[in-house]
């Protein structure tokens, strides 16, 4: 088996902020990350795609296609916006890394399929700062 990256960027604002909680107990968790006027990030999403390199292309999955994909279904979904407030699939969630990078992984995940008939999408990894990123294999969906 062969894994194949594509790495997308995108920035956008949010707070971590749980409405079933005071204000204390938000600032008290959630530190400056619960600023009621909120914060942004440079996103850097890599998608990894496992599968068996096709006999007549050599590719596991054209890169193109992937990039193509990635960007119509999330990143244009989600570049330059609040994830609280302008996000569609993040409505009524925490805005956490965890919770953005299953989202993504519900969407990806068919679509990836399609043009990966060999193989399909196997990590997920999110990088929210440059030293803080979460890993997802789809698992628990
Ligand atoms: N498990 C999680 N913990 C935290 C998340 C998250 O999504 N999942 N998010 C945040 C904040 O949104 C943000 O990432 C915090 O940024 P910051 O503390 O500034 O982190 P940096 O790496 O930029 O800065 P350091 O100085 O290296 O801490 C918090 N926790």
């Amino acid at each position: 088996m062969i894994y194949v990256c594509r790495k997308e960027h995108f920035n956008a604002a949010h707070k971590l902020w749980n409405p079933t909680w005071s204000d204390e107990r938000n600032f008290e968790v959630f530190g400056p990350c619960a600023n009621v006027n909120w914060h942004g990030h440079n996103f850097e999403l890599i998608v990894t795609v496992k599968g068996l390199p096709d006999p007549e292309t050599g590719f596991v999955v054209d890169l193109k296609k992937l990039s193509t994909i990635i960007r119509r279904l999330v990143i244009d979904k989600v570049d330059h916006k609040n994830l609280n407030m302008d996000v569609d699939f993040m409505q009524g969630k925490l805005a956490s890394c965890e919770i953005l990078v299953m989202e993504f992984w519900k969407i990806l995940e068919p679509a990836v399929k399609e043009i990966t008939p060999q193989g399909g999408l196997y990590k997920l990894t999110l990088y929210e700062t440059p030293r803080n990123f979460v890993e997802y294999f789809g698992e628990g969906i």
